[in-house]
């Protein structure tokens, strides 16, 4: 009998199935490792954006994180919408008990625009979940949120990636360029040195989710044993391959291809735009 490792995302739902818990759980499955789930707010939500969020009762999420920890504990852990202070205390208080790699997507906004993280959590996010992370994926507005400064460059998110991980107290830090002009560059500092991981950018509307699925990524090469460095470029070439060959669904910024890889080598597909 082989053994498979398992890794647990605690984060929002998205129905529409492109980002949050839904992505998390086809990545995993998609890089082969069993994947579980811990619910801290349910989204009503699609491609156009946020119609409506309801946060669970925090005694109900430790329930369903005391489940699953108690029973198979996962090799890895990520987090993405953790939405208020009270969640972000609960999960660090389970997660500060055990040596679980653990990966943060500190989603704060929806790529709609909508708000996925309350005003005080963007700054309490900084003392209680990022110090317990061995990888921090911010985009660029979430490294500003949490370092304090704008960043217009790979020399600036090199800075914010170092003072996440030197001042906050992360283990590593990758910095995402989708937001940044140019090529899709995105910077990780692991303490020691900085590496660059770059890929062409593709004109498309279509990426809900990117941050869901690259982290998603990232978090089951941790739990098979891989190295940070190592996990961060299969992240990049899943999101990569997810991103290029777009499936158009939905009438706004529509889901990645959870499984572009397999395409890989042949021609991008064509995009119906609506
Ligand atoms: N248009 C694009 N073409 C290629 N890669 C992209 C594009 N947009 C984002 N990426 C990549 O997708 C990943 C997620 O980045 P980003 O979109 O910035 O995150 P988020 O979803 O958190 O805003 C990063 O590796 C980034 O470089
Ligand atoms: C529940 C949930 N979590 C995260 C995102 C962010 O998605 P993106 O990766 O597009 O910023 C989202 N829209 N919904």
């Amino acid at each position: 009998m082989s053994k498979v490792a398992s890794a647990l995302t605690i984060a929002g739902t998205d129905p529409s199935g492109g980002a949050g818990i839904q992505a998390d759980l086809k990545v995993f499955q998609e890089r082969q490792v069993y994947g579980m789930s811990v619910i801290t707010s349910v989204v009503a939500q699609n491609t156009l954006g946020v119609q409506d969020v309801q946060h669970l009762p925090i005694d109900f999420i430790e329930k369903q994180l005391d489940a699953v920890l108690s029973d198979i504990p996962p090799q890895a852990v990520k987090t993405g919408m953790i939405a208020t202070v009270e969640m972000m205390e609960l999960v660090a208080s389970k997660l500060a008990k055990t040596t679980i790699p653990y990966v943060i997507d500190p989603v704060m906004i929806a790529k709609s625009g909508d708000s996925l993280m309350d005003i005080t959590s963007r700054q309490v996010i900084r003392n209680t979940l990022v110090p317990l992370a061995t990888v921090v994926t911010p985009n660029v507005p979430e490294a500003e949120s949490l370092v304090g400064f704008e960043i217009h460059s790979n020399q600036e998110a090199e800075n914010a990636a170092k003072v996440i991980v030197e001042e906050l107290g992360a283990k590593a830090a990758v910095v995402k360029g989708g937001h940044l002009e140019g090529e899709a560059t995105d910077v990780l500092y692991d303490g020691s040195s900085f590496s660059y991981f770059k890929a062409d950018r593709y004109e498309t509307k279509h990426t809900h989710g990117t941050g869901c699925t690259f982290s998603a990524a990232i978090t089951a090469e941790l739990a098979k044993g891989k190295s940070i460095k190592e996990a961060v470029t299969v992240g990049k070439d899943f999101i990569t391959d997810a991103i290029q060959y777009p499936l158009a669904l939905g009438n706004g910024y529509g889901p990645t291809n959870h499984w572009g890889y397999r395409l890989k080598g042949l021609p991008q597909q064509q995009e119906v735009l609506k």
